[in-house]
């Protein structure tokens, strides 16, 4: 008996083309087989979710050079279709969902976003913990409804995304504490910060890894995303947890949504094979991390911009690995000569 994994690579590899010609999609049509465990694998209705919430320390003006006030008129962008990926889900025919995790601003309950608000903010975590474990676990929670109501909806592909002035810090120091790799090397130019604002940001997160003592917290997600994470980040981790669980495909943006996935791989071990990788971020660290996971992105187009813009940009690749599976003849079919085997 051949198992299903054997099936597509016979189905991938008698297709007409030399074996391994299309790359990376040959990978994609694989892995998408396995998360459907079939040979006709289908995309529904693929989505994405940006995950929105604000950072207490970015109140600081230690580590961000734009004002926390982006997160909230960020979210408003979004409802007004005006931002990136909204322009990218537009042209892909994505869906698209915006969730307030937690964004330092009132919206109007009439707008067209997920109301998930853990609270205005998380705390600073130079003065106390972001979040208590209760918040934690609550985002978590809602993270995981989220994708559940996707699921109602017949989605079975989700694009992650995030927006949160701060959030490249959070991500910073939830990999230095799993990776065990230095602040310095973690710590990037984010949405921008110049050399100067670049050692500010570096020594303010050497001191918080350091009060934290998140040293002791490699191997406690939980904690961890509780002390320095943020509520969009905890948020994506339960929905990323959901989207696994239900063998839905998971599309990860940066740099912010992998360090997401670090926390979520301790959760639930075997998420990586749900994952597909859509593009390796501007931000530096994001290489070190994609490697840790032996992930290899699928674009690398020197964007920083989070959103799930990068994900978005993937999803036409995933459909034309679906596609090229589905609908391609085989040597035998179309009547082409193959190599003597
Ligand atoms: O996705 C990425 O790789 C990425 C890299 C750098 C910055 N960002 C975005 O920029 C914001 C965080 O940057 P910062 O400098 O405020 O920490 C947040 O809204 C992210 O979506 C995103
Ligand atoms: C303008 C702006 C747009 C963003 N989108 C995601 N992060 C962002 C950060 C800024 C500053």
């Amino acid at each position: 008996m051949i198992n299903i994994k054997q099936a597509l690579q016979h189905i991938i590899d008698h297709k007409t083309k030399p074996p391994g010609s299309l790359g990376q999609l040959e990978d994609i049509a694989l892995q998408v087989g396995l998360i459907q465990n079939t040979v006709s694998p289908v995309i529904k209705n693929p989505s994405i979710i940006v995950f929105a919430g604000d950072h207490g320390i970015a109140a600081t003006g230690l580590v961000n050079p734009y004002p926390q006030a982006v997160t909230a008129q960020m979210v408003l962008n979004f409802v007004a279709g005006g931002a990136a990926i909204n322009v990218f889900c537009k042209q892909h025919g994505l869906h698209l969902s915006v969730v307030d995790a937690g964004v330092n601003f009132d919206f109007e309950p009439r707008l067209p976003i997920i109301h998930g608000k853990i609270a205005k903010g998380t705390a600073n975590y130079l003065e106390q913990p972001a979040m208590t474990i209760a918040q934690c676990e609550e985002a978590i929670s809602i993270g995981k409804l989220i994708v559940a109501r996707m699921l109602n909806n017949d989605c079975n592909c989700i694009g992650f995304g995030e927006m949160g002035i701060g959030n490249t810090s959070s991500a910073a120091l939830l990999m230095s504490a799993v990776m065990g790799k230095p602040i310095g090397f973690c710590a990037g130019r984010g949405t921008g910060v110049n050399d100067e604002q670049l050692q500010t940001k570096i020594e303010t997160l050497k001191k918080v890894f350091d009060l934290r003592q998140l040293q002791t917290l490699a191997n406690a997600p939980i904690q961890l995303l509780a002390t320095v994470g943020g509520f969009e980040i905890a948020m994506m981790v339960g929905a990323f947890v959901a989207a696994a669980e239900n063998n839905m495909i998971i599309v990860v943006d940066g740099f912010i949504t992998t360090a997401a996935l670090l926390i979520a791989q301790q959760l639930s071990p075997g998420i990586l094979q749900y994952c597909i990788f859509a593009h390796q971020s501007n931000e530096q660290a994001h290489a070190a991390m994609l490697e840790h996971m032996e992930a290899k992105p699928l674009l690398q187009l020197g964007m920083r911009l989070g959103e799930g813009t990068g994900a978005a940009l993937a999803m036409p690749l995933i459909q034309s690995a679906v596609n090229f599976l589905n609908q391609m003849a085989s040597f035998e079919s179309a009547s082409v000569s193959n190599k003597e085997e």
